[in-house]
Order: structure tokens, then C-alpha cells, then sequence
């Protein structure tokens, strides 16, 4: 089931009061599509937030600063207005409308804007947009021939061609012009192309008409290009898989029926069907398809795996743990897909830059054409053609596309790799990072504590693991891992019961054990000068400590060990090398972070609880240091995640990585961070020269256009041409490093 936007989290939506209203939309998926729906909603939804998913044909209405609540029948009847249609429930007709949702090509006469008709369902080529390329161009084929074999016919082969081309287009301009959306791209080659044949220059229409059609087309090829860059991670997942009946017979099932619970047979070489946990057999398991991990892993019983990765050597049998919409793969496309919806500062600034920009051109255009004649007696069918043609300029399609193209590639290029990005914002937000703050246990180290040493203070040390192994049962801290290992290897798990245990973030448990009030944790305010001496020297060696104390009195002292990760060094390397600095912040006692900070050459700082995180990381904000990205792994980072620029998870695909951070890496590696980065850096990168291609080629054409340089068709060319750069500059970021 898809939720209603579950990860509204503190960069896309400052604490809306409202929920956003999304609905899925058949039929758009280029550029003037989305500037029109977002005009229309505008009008019905004064001051709310709207952004249009070309590609997954979603539009998410917010009420940031909206006047009244939103509603959503006035918002779909402003986009049926204008020819499209739209789903009829909210939150799951969504994902069935963007794979299946074609429904309004029956309502809807095909013309130049039903293009989401084959989108998905079949080839370009069968697309709409490319019937009206060809009607197009073989009209004015058609016409040139005959104006070559018969010249006496005049301008009407082409004045025909012409009119073939426009019909659906001038049909599309009324139409948006009728439910409000005067100023369209439709509506200025309709009049430029009439403008055209009335001042005599059919010809001219008629290949403009069919440029026209043509830059259509190869934006809705590059649109739904842009889509498969994330769709592709399904086609990870097989589409059978080989269930093992009650009866132990093995038989072929569709995957996507397999349950919670079901058992399946994973041969070598096949992929796995589904999120699971080995329940028989161990194999080596590639999952550099799903997080980019690139050595494969030798996984055995009870471990969890994931649907998609690949069994290298041997058979497994898994045991199914999350049904097909559940799985990691499906999640991790559902958030891409909304963060593709939300839109980064720099894309909302270009779409108020387009809105302001096409008046201002067509007044310019108008004034071209009727100035200089009516000022300095000069030819009105040259500046009439010169006005057109700056029409034709007018259109910000390039411009328009420009950014949502390079977002949405780079978040799809980055999903591929492991690196999950919610969003415009957050990419932002990355590229400008000067400061990241690690955690240090499970982030810079592996999160597999051992203990190292045990003491008593007058009690066997036997008794000191057994309390506090009592107490670690249910806790998922790694130290809980460390003790209760080490109570399996003294004696086996015949341990006592603790009752009412509390975690208390950043300091430990507490619980009653045998009877006896118990506190296990880091060792604040026990002045105990023999603890004192025993915690100082687990500092500096390096090793965490957990202190089991009753009524204020020591009972013992657990000292852990965790060894840094392998590749702690070269991540920290990497980032230095992109001029970010780092720092760790830790809830492990003081001593330990400082020898683990001089282990890795970086600044630490110890004994800090989650708040004093968070206050650290909004310090180093206010301090001028830049924006902070903190990275951490565990609830006690929550507080510093959100109070950083970026919060980034690190967590194999877990829930709680997914869901509350702004980015995730999905393999463990320090090194993501300095990846995540340098993808950031070069999707504004891209943005920034598409934005230069953009508004570069349109002056270029006002000026040459003005002094008549060139003419109608270069003009609509370089519209064409801009729009195809910026989309295939933005498939850049897609391709495999
Ligand atoms: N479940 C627990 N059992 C025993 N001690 C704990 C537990 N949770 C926390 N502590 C104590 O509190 C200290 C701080 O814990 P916290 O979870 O904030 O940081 P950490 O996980 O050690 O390090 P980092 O902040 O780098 O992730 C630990 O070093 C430990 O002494
Ligand atoms: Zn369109």
C-alpha cells in the first residue's frame, strides 16, 4: 500500500499544518504540461505550494502559506479543465495511475498534449507526439515536392501543411486558454504559425510547426527515459520465483503473490524473489544491485537478505519477510519517486523566473513588431516576421526542464548506487556541505563491540555479566550484542528475568533484576575513586564502558572494544579531497573518542548525549562553519539528523534509516558520504550549465533575431535544441561510473 507521504520530513515540508493533497495524472509529461497544471492549480489554490511530477504524473498541492485549506475537488476540476485526467482516489491510485493510467485518451481527442497515451505503454515511436511528427513532416514533405515540380501552384502546398500541423496544436491553446492558461507554448506557435501565413511566409509555418512537433516528441522520449532510470531497480526483482509447498514439492509462483511466510528454493545464480531471512544453506550474495555493495557476502541462517541480490554459489532456502510492495527494493523507488515530486529552492526560483519571463518576451515580441514602423515609418512585414519569431523565443520549455531533468537523473543515479537522496532539496543541501559530524560507534567503527575485560567491586565478575546481560535482553544497542555474548560464552543464557527496564538515550537502562533496582550505562555521577581509576584506563585504551551500579554504588565495570571499519580511513580521505571537514560526535566516554579521534586524525568529542548533538551540529551552523551534514546510525542521532542541514542514515536498508533521515546510504561504507557529495556537486553542476544553455541561447536568438539576422525556423531550432541538450546533459549523471 502506498502511504500518504510518510516522509514529510524538515526540508521538504516546514511543519505544513495541513496534509498535502496528491493526485495522479494521466497524460503529461513534458514540461508546458507541468507549468500549465501548476498555473491552474496556482488559481484554485492561492499561496499553496504546487509541484508536478512530469514523469510519474503526480501533483503534490501543499498549503504553505495558502489563504484557505485546499480543496481537492476545485484542484482536479482546474486539471481536467485542461484535458487531463485525473485519478480518482489519492494515495494508492497513484502507483496504479503512473504504471497503467491511460484512462483519459478515451475522454481526451489525441492531439499535441495527449502524449501520456504510449508513453508507457509502448514504443516512442508509437507515442501521440510521434503520429503528429510524422503528420507533420509528411505534409511538408508533400509540399516541398509539389512546390518543386509545380511552382505555379504557389504558397498553398504549403499554407495546407501548415494547417495540417497546427489543427491539434492551436486545439490544445484553446483549450488551456479556456480553463485559464492563456499564455501557453501552444498558443504562441498557434499565433506565431497564423502570424506567419498571413504575412505570407507559409513555408516558414510549416517547418516551424513541425519543429515544433518534433522537439514534443524528443522531450516525452527523454522524459520517460528519465523514468526508467529508477523504474529499473523492479526489474531487479524476478518475476517467478520457486515457492516450497506444505508437501515440500517445489513449484513455479508469480513473486509478486508470495506471502509473509512462504518458503522459497534460491538456486545458484538466480535472484532473490523477495525480502527474506535464510532459513537453510549459507551462500556467498552479491547485493551490489540493491546498495552497491560491490564484494559479495557470505550470508548463512537466520541472516536477512534482500529481493534482487544475486546467490552466487550455493542454494538457499529463505523464508519470505515482507510481501512484494513491502520490500526493500519497492521502498526504496517509492521514496525516490517522492523525492522526485519534491522541488530543490533552485527549481522553484527557474519556474517563478518562466512565469515572469514569458509575459515580458511576448510584450517584447509585440513591441518589436509594432514599434519601429509606427516610430520610424519602417516595413511592417519585416518587424511583424521579426515580432513572431521573438514569439517563438518566448518559450521557456528549455528552461523549464532544465532542472527537474538533472534532479530527478541524479536521484536515480544515486539510488542505483546505494545512496538514497529524498529529494531537490536535500541534493542542494549536500552540494554545499563544508562540515560533516560522524558518530563514532557503528558509523566509523563496525558496531560490533566485544568485551574486553570485566570488574568487580565486590562481586564476582561472573555476576557482573549475568546482571547486566539480565538487563541488555531486549535492547538493541550494540553493547546489548557484546554483554549478551559474552554471558552465552560464561554460562550459557539461563539468565534472570529484569523487569520494568527503561533505555534511557545516550546513558544506558535501568531495570530490577532478582529484586535489585540495577542502572547499566555510562558511569555520570558515581564518585567511586576505584571505578574512577578503572574507567580512565578503558579510556585510554580505547574501549567503551558499561557501569552496573545499584542505589549509586558500583557493582561493576564492562569494558568493550570495537574495532574501526576497514575503510574509516579512505571515506574520511575522500572527503577532505572534496574540501569538507570532519568531525566526530559520540555519546562513548570522552578518552575513548579521543583515542578513536587520533586513530583516524580527526577532532572528537565525547560523552555527549543526543541533545548535546544537536546543540553541537546547530553551533557549527551558527558559527559560520557552513551547513553541517550529520551522519549517524542509532536513535541517539536522531536530535543532531534533524538539527543538521542534512541528516544522513547509515543502515543497510533499515526502517528507521529510510524513513527519518534526508539521505541514507545503503551499504555501510564511510566512503558514501563523500560520494553522496560529489553526485550533488555534479547535479547542480549540471544544472547550472543547463541553465546557461538555456537563457544563453535564447539571447543569443533575441539579438540576432532584432537586428534580423535570423529568421522563424533557427529560432524555433534552438528552442528545440536547447531542450534536447539539457535533457540528454541531465542523463549524464545516469550513466555508470
Ligand atoms: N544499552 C546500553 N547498555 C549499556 N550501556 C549503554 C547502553 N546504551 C548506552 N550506554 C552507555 O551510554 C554511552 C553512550 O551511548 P550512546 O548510545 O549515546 O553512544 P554510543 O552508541 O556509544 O556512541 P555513538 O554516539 O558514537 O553512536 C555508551 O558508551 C554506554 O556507556
Ligand atoms: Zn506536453
Amino acid at each position: 500500500m502506498r502511504q500518504m507521504a510518510p516522509h514529510d520530513h524538515h526540508i521538504t515540508s516546514p511543519g505544513g499544518a495541513q496534509p498535502p493533497l496528491r493526485l495522479a495524472v494521466g497524460g503529461m509529461d513534458c514540461a508546458s504540461c507541468a507549468m500549465k497544471i501548476e498555473r491552474a492549480v496556482g488559481r484554485v489554490a492561492p499561496g499553496a505550494e504546487v509541484s508536478v511530477n512530469v514523469p510519474q504524473g503526480i501533483v503534490r498541492v501543499e498549503a504553505v502559506n495558502a489563504t484557505r485549506p485546499l480543496d481537492r475537488a476545485a484542484v482536479t476540476a482546474a486539471i481536467t479543465a485542461l484535458g487531463y485526467s485525473v485519478a480518482p482516489a489519492g494515495g494508492d491510485a497513484v502507483a496504479g495511475a503512473s504504471r497503467h493510467g491511460h484512462d483519459h485518451d478515451a475522454a481526451a481527442p489525441a492531439d499535441a498534449h495527449d502524449h501520456g497515451a504510449a508513453a508507457d505503454a509502448g514504443p516512442w515511436w508509437q507515442t501521440a507526439k510521434a503520429r503528429m511528427v510524422g503528420l507533420a513532416g509528411g505534409a511538408l514533405a508533400l509540399a516541398t515536392i509539389l512546390d518543386l515540380l509545380w511552382p505555379a501552384a504557389g504558397s498553398w502546398p504549403f499554407v495546407a501543411a501548415a494547417l495540417i500541423g497546427l489543427v491539434p496544436v492551436a486545439r490544445a491553446a484553446i483549450r488551456a486558454a479556456r480553463a485559464g492558461s492563456v499564455l501557453t507554448i501552444e498558443m504562441l506557435m498557434t499565433i506565431a504559425a497564423v502570424g506567419a501565413l498571413a504575412i505570407d511566409a507559409a513555408g516558414e509555418a510549416a517547418t516551424v510547426v513541425f519543429l515544433f512537433a518534433v522537439g514534443e516528441m524528443l522531450e516525452g522520449v527523454a522524459a520517460s527515459r528519465a523514468r526508467r532510470g529508477i523504474r529499473a531497480l523492479a526489474d531487479l526483482v524476478p518475476r517467478t520465483a520457486r515457492r516450497i509447498g506444505t508437501d515440500g514439492r517445489v513449484a513455479e509462483v508469480p513473486a509478486a503473490g508470495l506471502g509473509i511466510g512462504d518458503r522459497v528454493l534460491v538456486r545458484p545464480g538466480d535472484r532473490m524473489p523477495a525480502d527474506g531471512r535464510i532459513v537453510e544453506g549459507a551462500a556467498l550474495i552479491d547485493e551490489s544491485p540493491v546498495n552497491g555493495e560491490s564484494v559479495a557476502r557470505e550470508k548463512g541462517e537466520g541472516d536477512d537478505v534482500f529481493a534482487g541480490t544475486v546467490v552466487q554459489d550455493r542454494a538457499l532456502t529463505v523464508e519470505v519477510t515482507a510481501a512484494a510492495a513491502d520490500n526493500t527494493i519497492a521502498r526504496i523507488i517509492r521514496l525516490v519517486e517522492e523525492a522526485q515530486e519534491s522541488k530543490a529552492p533552485v527549481a522553484r526560483f527557474i519556474d517563478r523566473f518562466a512565469r515572469v519571463y514569458m509575459p515580458v518576451a511576448v510584450g517584447l515580441a509585440l513591441a518589436t513588431a509594432v514599434l519601429p514602423p509606427l516610430v520610424a515609418g519602417a516595413d511592417w512585414t519585416t518587424w511583424i516576421y521579426r515580432g513572431l519569431t521573438l514569439l517563438l523565443i518566448a518559450c521557456p520549455c528549455a528552461l523549464v526542464i532544465s532542472t527537474p531533468a538533472a534532479i530527478a537523473a541524479g536521484l536515480a543515479a544515486g539510488a542505483r548506487r546505494g545512496l538514497l537522496i529524498k529529494g531537490g532539496a536535500v541534493l542542494e543541501g549536500l552540494a554545499g556541505i563544508r562540515m560533516v559530524a560522524f558518530d563514532k560507534t557503528g558509523t566509523l567503527t563496525e558496531g560490533r563491540p566485544r568485551v574486553v575485560a570485566v570488574t568487580g567491586f565486590g562481586i564476582d565478575e561472573g555476576e557482573v555479566v549475568r546482571l547486566a546481560a539480565a538487563l541488555e535482553t531486549g535492547a538493541s544497542h550494540p553493547i546489548a550484542r557484546a554483554i549478551l555474548d559474552r554471558a552465552i560464552l560464561e554460562g550459557g543464557l539461563d539468565l534472570p528475568q529484569a523487569r520494568a527496564v527503561t533505555a534511557i538515550a545516550g546513558r544506558g537502562l535501568s531495570g530490577e533484576v532478582e529484586g535489585r533496582s540495577l542502572l547499566l550505562g555510562a558511569a555520570h555521577g558515581l564518585n567511586d575513586p576505584a571505578l574512577d581509576a578503572a574507567v580512565s584506563a578503558a579510556g585510554e585504551n580505547g574501549w567503551s564502558i558499561a557501569v552496573l551500579s545499584e542505589a549509586g554504588r558500583p557493582l561493576g565495570l564492562i569494558a568493550m572494544e570495537d574495532a574501526p571499519r576497514a575503510d574509516a580511513r579512505a571515506g574520511l580521505d575522500a572527503l577532505a579531497a572534496h574540501g569538507v571537514q570532519v568531525v566526530m560526535l559520540t555519546g562513548d566516554m570522552p578518552a575513548a573518542a579521543a583515542a578513536a579521534g587520533r586513530a583516524l586524525g580527526i577532532t572528537a568529542h565525547g560523552g555527549l548525549l543526543p541533545e548535546d548533538k544537536a546543540r553541537i551540529v546547530r553551533e557549527m551552523q551558527a558559527a559560520g562553519q557552513g551547513p553541517v551534514a550529520k551522519l549517524g546510525d542509532g536513535i541517539n542521532d536522531a536530535p543532531a539528523l534533524a538539527a543538521a542541514t542534512v541528516g544522513i542514515a547509515m543502515g543497510g536498508g533499515t526502517d528507521v534509516a529510510l524513513e527519518t533521515a534526508d539521505a541514507a546510504l545503503l551499504e555501510n561504507r564511510v566512503g558514501g558520504v563523500a560520494d553522496l557529495i560529489g553526485l550533488a556537486r555534479r547535479v547542480m553542476a549540471v544544472i547550472r550549465q543547463n541553465v546557461a544553455i538555456a537563457i544563453g541561447l535564447k539571447l543569443v536568438f533575441l539579438a540576432t533575431t532584432i537586428i534580423g539576422l535570423t529568421g522563424m525556423w533557427p529560432a524555433i531550432l534552438a528552442d528545440t535544441g536547447a531542450t534536447v541538450l539539457v535533457t540528454a546533459n541531465a542523463l549524464r549523471l545516469l550513466r555508470r561510473r
